[in-house]
C-alpha cells in the first residue's frame, strides 16, 4: 500500500523545467530521500506533492488524493515541515499550536498537542515565547505541529540544513521516533548523503529535475558505488598522462576503483609519490554514486546553498 505515488510530475517556470516527468511511489509508513544538489528541483517536488503548487504535467496522488484534482484535501491530510522558519516568536508554544490548529481545522488540538508536547518532553515550557527556545526546542515544537493533524505522511523539506551536529542527530531521532511511534509516512529532501543513508529506507537521488536513481542506499552503493581515491597534487601542471576515470579539478585528482587498497599502490607509481601532497580514501558511499552518474559532487554544487542558509541562520540571531 503506497502513500505516495507520483506519475510523471512535472514543474515548468516559463520555458524552463524545473521539475522533469518523475515517478516513484513511496510505501505506507517509509520514510523516503529525495537526494539531490542546490537547484535540483526538489522544493518544487515538493510542494507540488503538498498541494502548494500545481504541476504543469504528470499528477501524484498522497493519502488517496490527486495532488492536480484535489490539493485542498491533500493539505488538510499531510503535514510539512520547511526549512524556513515557520515559528512566530512573539507567541508561545501553545499559542503556535493553536494558530496550527485553526489553519488545519484540528478540534481537539489542545489534548492533542500536550500529548505531543509530552512525548517531545517540551510541555512544561508551552507558555513560554518560542523565540526563547534553543534549536533543538523548536525543531520538537515544528514537528509537534506537523503531527497536529494525525496526518499519514509527513514531508521534511531539507528538515537539518543548518543546524550543528548535535542538533542534527536529535532531529535525526525525532524523525525515526515519529516514523515508528506514529507510523507515519516521511518524504524529506537532503543534499546530505549522510543523512539520506542514514535515515531513509528508499532513495530517489535527483539532478537537474529528473530521478537519475531509485533504490534502497545499498542498492544504489551496489549499482552505481565504487570507491574513491582522491590525491592532492603538489604541482599539478605535472601532471601529464591521462588516467582513467580521473576526474580533475585544481590540484586534486579523483579516482573511481572498484576496490581502493588493492589500486593505490599502482596509482601513487603512475603520478609519482615525489609529487603527492594528500591521498584520501573514500569507500563507496552516495557521494561515489552521485559522482559516479554525474561527475560531480552534491558538496561542490551546493556551495551556494550553505552560504545562504548560513546566511539565513544568522540573520535569524
Ligand atoms: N517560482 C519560480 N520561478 C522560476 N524558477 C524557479 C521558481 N522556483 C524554483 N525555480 C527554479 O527551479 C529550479 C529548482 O528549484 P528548487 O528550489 O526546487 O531546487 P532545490 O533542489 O530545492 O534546491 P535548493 O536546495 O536550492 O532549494 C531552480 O533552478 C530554481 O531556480
Amino acid at each position: 500500500m503506497y502513500s505516495i505515488e507520483v506519475k510523471d510530475l512535472t514543474k515548468r517556470y516559463g520555458d524552463f523545467t524545473a521539475v522533469d516527468h518523475i515517478s516513484f511511489k513511496v510505501e505506507k509508513g517509509e520514510i523516503f530521500g529525495l537526494l539531490g544538489p542546490n537547484g535540483a528541483g526538489k522544493t518544487t517536488t515538493i510542494k507540488m506533492l503538498t498541494g502548494l503548487t500545481p504541476p504543469t504535467e504528470g499528477d501524484a496522488i498522497v493519502s488517496g488524493f490527486s495532488v492536480k484534482e484535489k490539493p485542498i484535501e491533500v493539505k488538510s491530510r499531510i503535514g510539512w515541515i520547511s526549512s524556513e522558519v515557520i515559528l512566530d516568536d512573539d507567541l508561545t508554544a501553545w499559542e503556535n499550536l493553536e494558530i496550527q490548529a485553526r489553519l488545519t481545522g484540528v478540534k481537539n488540538w489542545k489534548e492533542r498537542s500536550l500529548d505531543l508536547l509530552k512525548y517531545f518532553g517540551i510541555a512544561e515550557f508551552k507558555d513560554r515565547k518560542t523565540g526563547k527556545f534553543s534549536t533543538g526546542m523548536r525543531k520538537k515544537l515544528e514537528v509537534s505541529m506537523a503531527l497536529l493533524n494525525s496526518p499519514e505522511v509527513i514531508f521534511m523539506d531539507e528538515p537539518t540544513i543548518g543546524l550543528d551536529v548535535n542538533t542534527r542527530a536529535t532531529m535525526w531521532n525525532l524523525i525515526r521516533e515519529i516514523n515508528r511511534d506514529y507510523q507515519v509516512t516521511i518524504l524529506l529532501t537532503t543534499h546530505y548523503m549522510e543523512e539520506a543513508d542514514s535515515l531513509c529506507s528508499k532513495i530517489g537521488i535527483i539532478n537537474k529535475g529528473k530521478i537519475i536513481a531509485l533504490g534502497s542506499p545499498e542498492e544504489l552503493k551496489s549499482r552505481y558505488g565504487g570507491d574513491m581515491i582522491e590525491i592532492e597534487l603538489k604541482e599539478k601542471d605535472k601532471l601529464k598522462f591521462d588516467i582513467q576515470n580521473a576526474i580533475i579539478s585544481d590540484s586534486r585528482v579523483r579516482i573511481k576503483v572498484n576496490n581502493a587498497e588493492s589500486s593505490l599502490m599502482d596509482i601513487i607509481k603512475a603520478i609519482g609519490d615525489n609529487n603527492i601532497k594528500t591521498v584520501r580514501i573514500q569507500k563507496s558511499s552516495l557521494d561515489t554514486v552521485f559522482i559516479n552518474l554525474t561527475g560531480g559532487s552534491i558538496e561542490e554544487q551546493d556551495f551556494d546553498a550553505r552560504k545562504f542558509y548560513a546566511m539565513i541562520r544568522r540573520a535569524r540571531r
